[in-house]
């Protein structure tokens, strides 16, 4: 499916987002910090990292703004309103909420790849106001409500 991109001043230079193997689901995306910057996420903190890039999504879809897994097991950094909501109206840039639950200050750096994009589909929904919603074997157990361990006997 083609999604149109656009290159924002900051991101020239960069690389545009890419699937790093065959299979991927996501598109890296670059840190379109100026050039020479470092920032540092010190413990707990978080903050709003520039991609460069503004995109256009086909009516119909969205896009999730994921962490990536190496950075969260290496470096507890991680995107904070993971997966974050790209709407297919939105024509801002787009920016990765970085939050930083290390022991260790974390440095981002421009080029770096701090997130990943995944391109997916959305059902609308009709809402239908009713008096009353049809009845399950769950019913309003929720929450753990099925237990831990085994088929739920224990
Ligand atoms: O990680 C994110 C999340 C959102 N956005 C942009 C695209 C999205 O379409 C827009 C709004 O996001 P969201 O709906 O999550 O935020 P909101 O707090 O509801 O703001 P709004 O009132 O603008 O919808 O912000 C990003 O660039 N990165
Ligand atoms: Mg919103």
């Amino acid at each position: 499916m083609k999604v149109s991109i656009r290159r924002l001043t900051n991101g020239e230079g960069l690389p545009l987002p890419a699937y790093a193997s065959e299979g991927a689901a996501g598109l890296d995306l670059y840190a379109a910090l100026p050039a020479g910057q470092k920032l540092v996420l010190e413990p707990g903190a978080r903050d709003l990292i520039p991609t460069g890039i503004q995109i256009a999504l086909p009516e119909g879809y969205e896009a999730q703004l994921r962490p990536r897994s190496g950075l969260a097991v290496e470096y507890g950094v991680t995107v904070l309103n993971a997966p974050g909501t790209i709407d297919s109206d939105y024509r801002g840039e787009v920016k990765a909420l970085l939050i930083n639950h290390g022991g260790q200050p974390f440095e981002i750096t421009r080029g770096m790849r701090i997130a990943q994009l995944v391109v997916a589909p959305v059902v609308r929904a009709i809402l239908e106001e009713v008096a009353d919603l049809d009845e399950t074997a769950r019913g309003a157990g929720g929450f753990g409500s099925t237990g831990l361990h085994g088929g739920g006997e224990e």
